[in-house]
């Protein structure tokens, strides 16, 4: 039998937006569950929820036994493989192909060999009509199709629990029948506990054995489909009949007005009543079968709750449901300090997974070219008249205090200690760091980072830890070659334009400078290279939905990132100054 999802009291807010609270209920072990309701009411966050990928701020999800609000992460990657999921676009990884996503897991978690991955890959894509299509990347296939490969690789792994967000979304009517029968189909042979969030009434009426609602933050109604279905609610009625009229409308705040104005007299139904007879019959359709003729273990079990009244119909006290919540919000120091937090807690937790196996050699080759080969460009083009200003400013001066024989030492200890390190560390995180945090980005938005954390993957030793130590190694590398061409291009300018003598200016260096000196440069770009691309990650993998909040994110992970670097710096120079004796003091 499929595993247990016990909700109790789930609270989830987004900053001033109360999503829903408050919400309580039981997925019933092995049977189908829809959950319904307008859009943006938070049906996508209850599941994501259920699975730990949003963290309410109050309430439990037992997962036999288990709660997945409060367990650590890494109890909550191994909780995970008891889930299938599949996400509302697909959520496949754009780099592989179909045949490719679908075996993902069973490569990941099973030792099953390469012949027998292909026998179980093949089974479920027949399952959801896609052979033929395997070899296709997820950017040349349909919505629907990306839908259906997603569904496979839910299935792939025989999950105890199946989530699946709006199945018909990107189908025609011909393909969610289809959809609907396959998934009776899997309930019958696998006895899965199954949520499925939809709009499609039809869908609702006719694939679950239960059904909750949720609406104007709260669950209005959840219960048996018999029930619920022939319900007078008038939330509940409206919704399933589609009717413009009534108490909800366009959007949720609109509805607060129409809610007012809606007549109530005919009165709410009372929780865990049942109407049956002739309404029951007309407005409660026949639910759909396996056409394998086997019969659902779960609807067996259904049928028993209901008939010995252990499946109430639960309703949501209207005084309640029209309370509009006061929201906790965190002051701004408190929420600063939370994300300050978080990033540090992400900057341990790299480091920590620098030394997990499998090491990822591919990827990070990969990142440290595209690091470099946006960069390197625009770190040169820094470097010489950076070089340049720094040479005439101190030859000037120099001249001025009559040292002008220390220009060269002066200048180079400049451009190696100082300029090199934040020069290449600011572009790096202006090209590279930029780049990557786009990527992740669009990645949290199509649900790809959600789809890893779902299969037991680790995104910080998946996808933080490579571009950790390509940014790292791009940094130290370019500081080296920015320290070069600064130097150089100081050189130039002293010897040719102040008059400098080359020997003075390379001898002043060796009588001044120490060998810590140049160490020090390469230390600071393995600190800031870390820096930009620790924050870049995190902004990442904390992006709002849509574009708009990639493109937050992008501009905050620069922000942040030069914030800290100039911050960072000024600790370490004070720190060197202090620790390492100057030569010849
Ligand atoms: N990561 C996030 N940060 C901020 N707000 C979010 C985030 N995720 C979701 N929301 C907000 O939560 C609300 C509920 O979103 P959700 O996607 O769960 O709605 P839904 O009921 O599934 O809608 P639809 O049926 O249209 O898909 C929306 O207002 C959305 O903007």
């Amino acid at each position: 039998m499929g595993g247990s999802i016990e909700v109790t009291g789930l609270s989830k807010t987004y900053g001033r937006q109360n999503i829903w609270h408050d919400v309580t209920l039981t997925l019933p072990p092995g049977e189908i569950t829809a959950m319904m309701g307008p859009s943006g009411t938070g049906k996508s966050v209850f599941l994501k929820s259920l699975i730990g990928l949003v963290q309410p701020e109050e309430g439990q999800v037992l997962v036999d036994g288990v709660d997945m609000v409060s367990v650590p992460e890494s109890h909550k990657l191994e909780l995970r493989k008891k889930f299938g999921i599949l996400f509302q676009d697909g959520a496949l990884f754009g780099s592989m192909s179909v045949y490719d996503n679908v075996a993902f897991p069973l490569r990941e978690h099973t030792r099953l060999k390469e012949p027998q991955v292909r026998d179980v890959v093949m089974e479920k894509l027949d399952m959801v009509g896609l052979v033929g299509q395997e070899h296709k990347l997820p950017g040349e296939i349909s919505g629907g199709m990306k839908k259906r490969a997603g569904l496979a690789r839910s299935l792939v792994t025989d999950p105890e629990i199946i989530l699946i967000d709006e199945p018909d979304s990107g189908l025609d009517p011909v393909r969610t029948s289809n959809l609907a029968q396959l998934l009776i189909e899997v309930n019958a042979a696998t006895d899965a506990t199954m949520l499925v969030v939809t709009h499609n009434i039809e869908l609702a009426r006719t694939l679950p054995d239960n059904i909750g609602m949720l609406y104007r933050r709260e669950l209005v109604m959840f219960g048996p489909r018999e029930a619920f279905l022939i319900t007078d609610h008038p939330v509940v009625s409206q919704f399933m009949s589609g009717d413009p009229d009534g108490p909800i409308g366009m959007s949720e705040e609109t509805d607060h007005r129409r809610s007012e104005a809606f007549d109530y007299s005919g009165g709410y139904p009372d929780a865990g009543m049942f109407h049956s007879g002739a309404r029951a019959i007309e407005v409660v359709p026949r639910q759909l079968q396996p056409r394998s003729g086997a019969v659902r273990p779960s609807a067996e079990r259904h049928r028993e709750r209901v008939a010995s009244g252990r499946a109430p119909l639960y309703v949501a006290d209207d005084e309640e449901s029209d309370q509009a919540r006061p929201i906790a919000r965190p002051s701004l120091p408190v929420r600063s300090l939370t994300a300050t937090g978080s990033l540090f807690a992400l900057a341990l937790d790299t480091l920590r997974n620098l030394f997990r196996r499998p090491f990822r050699a591919g990827e990070t080759l990969e990142q440290f070219w595209f690091v470099v080969s946006v960069s390197w460009v625009p770190a040169i083009l820094i470097s010489i008249p950076l070089g340049a200003v720094i040479a005439l400013q101190l030859g000037t001066l120099t001249t001025q205090l009559g040292a002008q024989s220390f220009t060269g030492a002066a200048s180079v200890l400049a451009i190696v200690q100082q300029a090199a390190p934040m020069v290449t560390t600011l572009v790096i995180a202006g090209a590279g760091g930029a780049a990557i945090c786009a990527e992740l980005g669009s990645r949290t938005i199509r649900d790809e980072i959600a789809a890893m954390r779902v299969m037991g993957l680790n995104p910080v030793h998946r996808l933080v830890v490579p571009r950790t130590l390509a940014c790292v190694g791009a940094a130290v590398l370019l500081n080296g070659l920015v320290s070069v061409v600064g130097v150089l291009g100081g050189y130039f300018f002293n010897v040719m334009l102040q008059g400098g003598t080359p020997g003075a200016y390379l001898s002043s260096f060796t009588a001044l400078a120490q060998i810590a000196d140049l160490w020090i440069g390469e230390i600071k770009a393995v600190i800031f290279g870390f820096i930009a691309a620790v924050v870049a990650c995190y902004r990442g993998l904390n992006t709002a939905p849509g574009p708009k909040g990639v493109g937050d994110s992008v501009n905050q992970s620069v922000v942040v990132t030069f914030l800290l670097l100039f911050f960072v710096n000024s600790v370490l120079t004070a720190l060197y100054l202090t620790l390492v004796p100057m030569k010849g003091a």
